[in-house]
């Protein structure tokens, strides 16, 4: 029976828009979009993990809201879980230090303006709805 992995993907929401991150690797999702986020570690809470993976890949504080429903396969073993999160007052501005190349905040209308990687879709179409982002 092989174990799942969960991986965390946060919903980064500032001023009404999503953050998209463009994945430069590995070669076969590299320039597709994805939620930020990373393997949730032994021991680890999804929370922490979440909060841990943002600031290493986007040198960001965070803080956690809520698990938007759902799960979502990913390819073996890993699965998705989808937490919304906000900036601290006092964080950095995101930027793309490690597995991305480019960042973009995303309006409601400019949601569907990136290619999301295609197994992330069905999650970002779960965070439009949750959040009333236009899908
Ligand atoms: N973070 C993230 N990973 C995703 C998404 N969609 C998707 O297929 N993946 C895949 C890419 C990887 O095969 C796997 C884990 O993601 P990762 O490479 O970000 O994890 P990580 O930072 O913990 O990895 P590592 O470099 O430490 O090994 O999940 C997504 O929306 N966000």
């Amino acid at each position: 029976m092989s174990e799942r992995i969960v991986v965390v993907g946060a919903a980064l929401l500032d001023a009404g828009r999503l953050l998209a991150a463009r994945r430069s690797a590995p070669p076969d999702l590299a320039g597709r979009w994805e939620l930020p986020g990373g393997k949730v570690e032994p021991g680890e809470t999804p929370e922490r993990a979440l909060v841990r993976e943002l600031r290493e890949e986007l040198g960001v504080e965070t803080r956690t809201l809520t698990r938007v429903p759902g799960e979502w396969p990913l390819k073996e073993p890993y699965v998705l879980h989808v937490w919304t999160a906000r900036l601290h007052p006092a964080s950095p501005a995101p930027e793309p230090l490690q597995d991305h190349d480019e960042l973009r905040w995303l309006a409601p209308a400019e949601l569907w303006t990136v290619p999301w990687l295609d197994q992330d879709v069905p999650a970002v179409r779960a965070v439009a709805a949750l959040v009333g982002h236009g899908a």
